[in-house]
């Protein structure tokens, strides 16, 4: 089996060093370039804290690919860049992994319409992990059950976007199930704006950032005379990367955009 070759945007991000260590471990992977606005023509190993690789890195997108003739680009940057290297990617044949969160639905759409047209494989996941996966399918599980439902999403405080990837694919799991709902009492009101969180159909998200966390969700069902807790907790960033693994793996099989992990695991 030949080697799937693969580009990682944000190297020197938390996200993106968990990525690359993972990816120069696994056999049938190799790191054949990284794309970093910082540090264009350097080697890897002449960056501080990264493995000591011979991979080039790239500021400029579309030279990395031209040279490294990459598979596939697994993109850990900032929503206002990912959108821009993913569709690059799909223009030049790249098969896109994307964890950067913060996407509109309108980025969404646009990027799934051109992964149609060039029929290529695209993978946009807001959480690689399995236990945040299971989270998610069993909130959409109790949502059939428990109508008043409140998502409390918590991070670290250098976390950019809010809500979470995680906290709004869980509301629109659950939407996709339950009737669009007003919650709480119909003439309440925000003493303070903001106080009720965010709303997505009804669904109140609630962003907490603080030091310390990593990335940590509980979904709050409210019945009469009960409450259900489905919490999950990442406390490294390794727990994200089976997920990775499996979506490079995946992409290269698959000729749609597949957005969210859930549609990609058995
Ligand atoms: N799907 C999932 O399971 C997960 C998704 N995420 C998401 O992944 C993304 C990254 O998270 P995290 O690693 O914590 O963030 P970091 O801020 O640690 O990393 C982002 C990296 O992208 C770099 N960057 C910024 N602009 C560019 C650019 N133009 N070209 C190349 N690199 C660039 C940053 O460099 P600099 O610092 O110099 O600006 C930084 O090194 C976020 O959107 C986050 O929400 C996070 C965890 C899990
Ligand atoms: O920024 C993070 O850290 C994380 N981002 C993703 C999200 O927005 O849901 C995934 C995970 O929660 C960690």
């Amino acid at each position: 089996m030949s080697k799937i070759k693969v580009v990682v945007a944000g190297p020197r991000g938390r996200m993106g060093i968990e990525a690359v260590k993972m990816i120069v471990k696994v056999d049938h992977f190799e790191l054949v370039g990284v794309i970093d606005h910082k540090h264009d023509g350097k080697k890897l190993s002449e960056i501080e804290g990264l493995p000591q690789l011979d991979v080039m890195v790239y500021s400029d997108i579309t030279k990395c690919f031209s040279e490294t003739q990459p598979d596939v680009l697994v993109d850990l940057t900032t929503p206002e860049i990912g959108r821009v290297h993913t569709k690059i990617a799909l223009e030049h044949g790249v098969r896109p992994v994307v964890g950067t969160t913060g996407f509109s639905q309108e980025d969404l759409q646009s990027l799934t319409v051109m992964a149609e047209e060039k029929k290529l494989g695209a993978i946009i996941a807001p959480n690689f992990a399995i236990g945040a996966i299971l989270m998610m399918k069993f909130s959409q599980m109790a949502a059939r059950y428990f109508k008043d439902i409140e998502i409390i999403e918590l991070h670290h405080d250098q976390k950019l976007d809010a809500p979470s990837g995680t906290g709004i694919k869980t509301a629109e799991l659950i939407s996709a199930v339950r009737e669009p709902k007003v919650q709480g009492h119909p003439d309440e009101k925000e003493t303070i704006p903001g106080a009720r969180g965010a709303s997505y159909d009804g669904i109140h998200i609630h962003s907490v950032r603080l030091p310390g966390l990593i990335a940590h969700q509980e979904v709050l069902f409210g019945g009469d005379g009960q409450m259900l807790t489905i919490r999950h907790d990442s406390f490294n960033r390794a727990s994200f990367m089976s997920g990775v693994k499996h979506s490079i793996e995946t992409v290269m099989k698959i000729d749609i955009l597949v957005y969210g992990l859930e549609n990609i695991i058995e």
